[in-house]
This record gives C-alpha cells, sequence and structure tokens, in this order.
C-alpha cells in the first residue's frame, strides 16, 4: 500500500481530456482530484500553456509503480519526448510518496527521484496541491516545508500565470 501526490500537465491536443484519462487510468485509487488550472509554462520553452491538476491516489502498488503506470498513460496519449521541458500530449509527474506506515519516501535514482527534486519552485504543482491538502509538506533538500510557504516564496509573476479555470468535471 502506498499513497501518491501526482501532478499531470497537458498542452496539446484535447488538454482536459489527456486530464480526464489520467483520472481514469487510477480508477479506485483516486482520492483527491484538483480543479483544473491553465498555467503558463514553466522552464523557458516557449509554447502553449498548460492545462495541469494535482492529484492524491492510494493503492496496494509498489512505490516505483505510479510512475510506470504514469508513462503508460503518456504512451496512451501519443505521448512524444522531444524537448525537455516542452511541449506535450500528457506528463504524470511523481512528486511524492508515502510508504504503508506513512512515511516519505526518499529515493535518489535518477530514473525515479523522490520527492520530484523541482516541485517546490512549480506554482503549477503547488497552487492544486493546496486545494486537495491545505497543510500538505514537501520533503525538500532544505528540509520538510509546508507547501502553502513554499507558494509565498514564488514569484508573483508566475502565479499570475496559474489561473484556476474549474472542476475537471465541472460545467466551463
Ligand atoms: N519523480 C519523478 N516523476 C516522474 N518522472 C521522474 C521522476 N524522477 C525521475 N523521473 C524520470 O524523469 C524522466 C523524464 O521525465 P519527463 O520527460 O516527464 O521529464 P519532464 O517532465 O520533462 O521534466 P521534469 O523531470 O523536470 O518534470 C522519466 O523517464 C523518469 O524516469
Ligand atoms: N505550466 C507548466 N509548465 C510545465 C509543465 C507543466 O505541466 N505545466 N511541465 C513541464 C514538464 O515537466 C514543463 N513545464
Amino acid at each position: 500500500m502506498s499513497r501518491a501526490v501526482l501532478s499531470v500537465g497537458s498542452n496539446v491536443g484535447d488538454r482536459r481530456a489527456h486530464l480526464r484519462s489520467v483520472v481514469a487510468g487510477f480508477a479506485g485509487e483516486v482520492i483527491a482530484v484538483s480543479p483544473v488550472y491553465s498555467t503558463a509554462p514553466w522552464g523557458g520553452v516557449e509554447q502553449d500553456d498548460f492545462y495541469n491538476i494535482t492529484l492524491i491516489a492510494e493503492g496496494s502498488r509498489s512505490v516505483r509503480s505510479w510512475l510506470t503506470a504514469g508513462a503508460e498513460l503518456e504512451r496512451a496519449a501519443q505521448r512524444e519526448r522531444e524537448i525537455r521541458w516542452g511541449p506535450r500530449t500528457l506528463d504524470v509527474d511523481v512528486i511524492s510518496v508515502e510508504d504503508s506506515d506513512g512515511i516519505v519516501v526518499r529515493n535518489d535514482d535518477p530514473t525515479l527521484i523522490l520527492p520530484h527534486p523541482r516541485a517546490d519552485q512549480r506554482a503549477f504543482v503547488l497552487v492544486p496541491w493546496l486545494d486537495v491538502d491545505p497543510d500538505a509538506v514537501l520533503h525538500t533538500s532544505s528540509g520538510i516545508e509546508r507547501v502553502d510557504a513554499l507558494v509565498a516564496q514564488i514569484d508573483s509573476a508566475e502565479l499570475a500565470g496559474v489561473r484556476r479555470l474549474g472542476e475537471l468535471d465541472g460545467d466551463w
């Protein structure tokens, strides 16, 4: 049994359908799904805005299978790996995982770094995460940080690019 925080993004094709495919892919395991945010691209590559959600899921899975199941959903969305931080139909990032004892898993294998090493800088991950867990904490290289405190440190221009659109299944 493990519990994962997943960040899901899309900026190519039917963005909302791509996000929905992840909620459907983890059916029976999803505990909470944030509203959808329109987010300006992070990382310096000029491209269309993303739609992003953060979701929490729990299941009798190994830690690694959150990554492999996410990669399988990316393949189903015909994701192509071209430019780092560039456009994609679907991206599923594993932000943080707790094991069956509620202990946050740390991993430094480059194929699965946990907690995700860049999550603390990403408003598109942190802002929706707070919607589903207002007391969320992230284990970073500087220690255990409250997610609301991390958001407060993010540049206001970046935060302005993160705009709530509504619930994934809502009428918008
Ligand atoms: N916590 C993690 N979540 C998702 N992928 C990870 C993680 N840690 C390491 N990886 C590895 O990163 C590789 C590249 O992933 P991907 O192409 O989605 O990166 P990215 O989303 O462009 O950038 P970033 O890693 O900064 O989010 C994956 O093949 C995966 O093995
Ligand atoms: N706004 C936003 N920017 C990104 C995103 C994303 O999901 N949303 N994903 C990236 C690849 O990890 C790079 N940049």
